[in-house]
């Protein structure tokens, strides 16, 4: 990472005004080096602390909050001015810890101070509520600005790919984007009783979901998962609720043979184990990818979780890895432009652009026709990803069944809505989740 430094001239007078700056200068560098090499703020902010060990728990939280909150702010903020002056950036800083309500009063103050907004007669209100109405009339009343909108808060090409045309729907949708979903897990080789209560052994907040008996939900706050006994013992995988519902859709019989065919690092693949010994005999899965070095973490985990019935078949070419009209099921879960994960990586709706989503569907229908071959008859093929987008899911399906006749959909209910649909979308405000849409398909020759 390349040094980049605020042109400070600003002078502290105070304890909290002096840990302000120095915060601000840390947070710059962090944000313009995001920006400038589209490189993920988690990546960033990783190696930045890697290699600056002078960093204790405290500071790395308010660094990595309010990094993350200028992300999420950013359709807004972004309104202020040029972050590279100085006062833009403390405006900046001030706006976003507002909007987030974060705890740290006293260096939000500071960065106030030193802002173009700052007026001694007028201190910033605490807390705000968590509606983005609420949220957008504080904002305005702060900058001035008052033609910013909900929707600035998702990118104009966002908007362009996506389905949703009522009003109500996409404040409901932005509601949802503004805010961090709690960390969704499963619980494995145990029941969800057992799991809950190893948690609370290790004094970990937990508690199941109505929707899918193994199901867990942490909360927000953050964790050391190798200081937790259910997870390093192997009776918990940390797997967002949406991409849950996923592995529920394939309901994967007992004793039959599943093909992951683009399994990563095997988040779905270990589901699939879990959800076949739930309903009889462990069957087996391969899993595929082109990335072996996420093959080998899958078989890590594999061992972790005591799955033995796993086995993986990298991609070497485009020729079939494994054997054609054999598996009972093949799931694709194919690259994608990520937005549904939006809410967890602010940033990326600011350092991608529209060629995230315009590039991906001839990659995704040609995995999914290769992928298509290893299906038996009477078999299913069904089609993931954590997209949003219609030219990504639905469309990338329609082409598939125009060209593959032998493959009908098949009726899915929606876990949240109770809907029964043929083409399921995730939306994040349903279930308080990551976004994702999945198919499901029939070979009937
Ligand atoms: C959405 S991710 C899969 C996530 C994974 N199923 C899980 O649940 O953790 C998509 C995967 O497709 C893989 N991929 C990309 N291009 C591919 C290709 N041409 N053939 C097979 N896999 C591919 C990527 O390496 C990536 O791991």
């Amino acid at each position: 990472m390349t040094d980049s430094l605020l042109p400070i001239s600003k002078v502290a007078n105070t304890g909290a005004e002096k840990r302000a700056l120095s915060y601000a200068s840390t947070i710059f560098n962090l944000f313009d080096n995001v920006l400038s090499t589209k490189q993920p703020a988690d990546r960033v902010i990783a190696n930045y602390f890697r290699e600056h060990k002078k960093h204790g728990s405290k500071d790395r939280r308010v660094i990595r909050e309010s990094l993350f909150g200028l992300f999420r702010w950013w359709g807004w903020i972004q309104q202020l001015g040029n972050h590279k002056q100085e006062e833009i950036f403390f405006s900046m800083l001030a706006s976003a810890a507002q909007l987030e309500n974060h705890p740290w009063i006293d260096i939000r103050d500071g960065w106030l101070a030193f802002s173009m907004q700052y007026d001694a007669a007028k201190p910033l209100p605490i807390p705000i509520s968590e509606s983005v109405n609420d949220k957008l009339n504080t904002f305005q009343q702060f900058s001035n600005i008052h033609t910013a909108t909900v929707e600035q808060l998702l990118p104009d090409w966002f908007w362009q790919h996506c389905a949703i045309e009522s009003g109500l729907e996409k404040q409901l949708l932005v509601q949802a984007m503004s805010t961090r979903p709690p960390i969704w897990a499963r619980a494995q080789q145990a029941s969800r009783q057992v799991v809950l209560q190893k948690l609370s052994r290790d004094n970990v907040e937990a508690s199941g979901s109505e929707f899918f008996d193994d199901t867990i939900n942490l909360g927000h706050n953050s964790l050391n998962l190798n200081q937790v006994a259910a997870y390093t013992e192997g009776y918990l995988e940390i797997q967002d609720l949406a991409s849950q519902v996923i592995g529920q859709m394939c309901a994967p019989q007992a004793n039959s043979q599943w093909w992951d065919a683009c399994s990563g690092a095997g988040g779905k693949s270990l589901q699939l184990l879990s959800l076949m010994q739930h309903s009889g005999i462990e069957g087996n899965i391969i899993a595929s990818d082109i990335r072996t070095h996420a093959l080998t973490e899958l078989l890590k985990r594999a061992k972790r979780s005591r799955f033995n019935h796993i086995s993986i078949a990298p991609w070497k070419t485009d020729l079939l890895p494994v054997k054609a009209s054999y598996f009972d099921g093949v799931l694709v879960d194919a690259p994608c432009s990520c937005t549904g994960t939006w809410r967890r990586n602010p940033d990326m709706r600011w350092i991608d652009d529209s060629s995230a989503i315009t590039e991906k569907p001839e990659l995704q229908l040609d995995i999914l026709q290769r992928s298509a071959a290893a299906v038996k008859v009477g078999g299913e093929l069904v089609y993931a990803t954590c997209s949003l987008m219609e030219v990504e899911n639905q469309s990338v399906v329609a082409a598939f069944l125009k060209s593959n006749s032998h493959f009908e959909l098949e009726r899915l209910i929606h876990p949240f809505t109770g809907e029964t649909t043929t083409m399921l979308t995730v939306w994040p405000q349903q279930a308080d989740t990551d976004g994702m849409f999945v198919v499901k398909m029939r070979r009937k020759r």
